[in-house]
């Protein structure tokens, strides 16, 4: 799918169109409110920002962004189209009903709806088989979860071609398998919010104070292991049979209000609202979600880092998508020309106070590249795993012009010798619009046995690939700066 359309960009269309963005799709929003393309804005300068901290993986090119003066002029053209207007049936059917007329006959439309039953949402569709609930979490662009929700009318093709697009987007779909309102997280959600509504208003604990108890304990579990496992290990050695006895019959007594709902009149209304002003100490919105993002980020990238580097939950999810990224970076294999194997755009986060990319931002690139190398001649996941790999042991970069955020690069690949242990390469980064040259690496790198830790014969298979590119890279010229030291002259 190259190119998507939001309907609605509010706090969860502008997610929305900042994933599909940044994986490198064309979107095209409509909303009729004035603010929207602002709020689009700012929610994606903090998305890119998050994400180019999330991922260690070159980025896709940025798709390109769009304010469409109708809804039809939006969806036109669209293989996917999300729906993410107010939650008010009486709209959502308008807004659905002219996306059926005007999307293309095989788009999907996605809608956005935290509870709203699919089989509601198709009424008056002429084509309610490719209409799914696609209901995400804020931030969109940062939580995986897409929960799937099929209708009565709903086609199985259609929760099938969904999985696919979410999937490739880097989210996490979880087909629910029966339509009930609110689905899954948003009713255990509202179970919470709930309770939590009681508490202040019965003046047991205050907004901040609920928060903490969340925050210092629980809330730290189920970012990794859910409610179930989190259970089976409070159990103990005995597990969750022994945590259902103990603590089954607790569900019996008082501790909820169950279904009861606090009137939400003025005076609780105020007493939250300005109980969550005092809490927020005067952070603004977009401040309070770069301070969630951040750490949104660092939760995620832990969990990336478990289970020797595989990760786990949503860490495992990211490391899968980082692999797709890579595999999917431009690539062209021609072996009679220069490897053309990663690209990506400048983000923000890389400039330093010199107004330009900074320096250990290159040695990334670079290193992203080594790996595309590596993957292109065999060394892979499988490789790795098998206790073989190739290590850098040397690297020269050469500063040679300057990259500023938003830039587009490109990265060239030339292999200038090779035998069986040792590999050395030449790798450019360029600006993709205008090809100037802005830096080059020099790297040598070893193929080692990891186990023992030393230099060993790199097998046939991989010695085959090596030996092709470095015999047609050999009638390339050969950089003026190959063997180049720090300081030395030129001549
Ligand atoms: N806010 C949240 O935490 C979550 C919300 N959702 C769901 O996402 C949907 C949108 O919610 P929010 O983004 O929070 O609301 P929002 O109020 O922030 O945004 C809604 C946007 O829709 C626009 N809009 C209104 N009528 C429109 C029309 N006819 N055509 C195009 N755009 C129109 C509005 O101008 C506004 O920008 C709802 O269905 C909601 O249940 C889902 C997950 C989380
Ligand atoms: C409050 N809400 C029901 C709109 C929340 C959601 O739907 C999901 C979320 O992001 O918490």
């Amino acid at each position: 799918m190259t190119k998507a359309a939001c309907i609605g960009g509010g706090v969860i269309g502008a997610g929305w169109v900042a994933r599909l963005l940044l994986a490198g799709v064309d979107v095209d929003v409509f909303d009729p409110s004035p603010e929207a393309e602002r709020v689009v804005g700012e929610v994606l300068a903090n998305a890119e920002r998050a994400i180019t901290r999330l991922v260690d993986a070159p980025l896709p090119q940025r798709g390109n962004l769009r304010f469409a003066a109708s809804l039809e002029e939006a969806v036109s053209g669209a293989g996917l189209v999300q729906e993410s207007v107010p939650e008010r049936l009486d709209l959502k059917h308008r807004v659905l009903q002219a996306i059926d007329v005007a999307a293309p006959a095989d788009a999907i439309i996605g809608s956005s709806t935290s509870g709203l039953l699919p089989s509601d949402l198709q009424q008056g569709m002429t084509h309610p088989e490719r209409l799914v609930v696609a209901h995400p979490y804020n931030p969109v662009y940062l939580l995986p979860l897409v929960e799937l929700v099929g209708g009565q009318q709903t086609s199985a093709e259609t929760i099938t071609r969904a999985t696919e697009i979410y999937l490739h987007l880097g989210m996490k779909p979880v087909i629910i398998k029966r339509e009930i309102e609110a689905f899954v997280g948003d009713r255990l959600l509202e179970a919470l919010w709930r309770e939590a509504l009681w508490l202040v208003n019965d003046d047991i604990a205050s907004v901040t104070d609920i928060d903490d108890v969340i925050r210092y304990s629980f809330g730290l579990r189920w970012a990794q292991m859910g409610l179930f496992q989190t259970y089976r290990i409070a159990g103990g050695e005995a597990g969750m049979r022994h945590f259902l006895h103990q603590f089954g019959p607790a569900l019996e007594w008082n501790w909820t209000k169950l279904m009861d709902v606090p009137d939400l009149n003025e005076a609780l209304i105020d007493r939250i609202a300005s109980q969550s002003d005092d809490q927020a100490e005067g952070r603004g919105i977009r401040e309070l979600e770069r301070i969630r993002d951040d750490n949104l980020v660092a939760i995620t990238r832990a969990l990336a880092a478990q289970q020797g580097g595989a990760g786990w939950g949503a860490g495992a999810l990211l490391r899968q998508h980082e692999q797709a990224l890579r595999d999917g970076a431009a690539r062209h294999a021609d072996p009679a020309d220069l490897l053309t194997l990663t690209s990506g755009n400048v983000p923000e986060e890389w400039i330093d106070y010199n107004g330009h990319m900074t320096e250990h931002r290159y040695l990334e690139v670079f290193g992203y590249t080594t790996d595309a190398l590596l993957e292109e001649i065999g060394v892979n996941a499988d490789y790795v795993a098998s206790g073989r790999s190739y290590y850098t042991v040397e690297t020269h970069i050469m500063h040679l012009g300057q990259a500023i955020a938003g830039d587009s690069y490109v990265t060239t690949t030339q292999i200038l010798s090779a035998d069986d242990k040792r590999l050395q390469v030449f790798h450019s980064i360029l600006n993709r619009e205008t090809q100037e040259l802005l830096a080059t690496a020099e790297q040598m790198l070893l193929h080692v046995d990891s186990n023992a830790a030393k230099a060993t014969p790199a097998p046939e298979a991989i010695m085959r690939r090596v030996t092709e590119l470095a015999r047609t890279h050999s009638a390339l010229p050969r950089p003026d700066s190959v063997g180049r030291h720090v300081g030395q002259r030129r001549s």
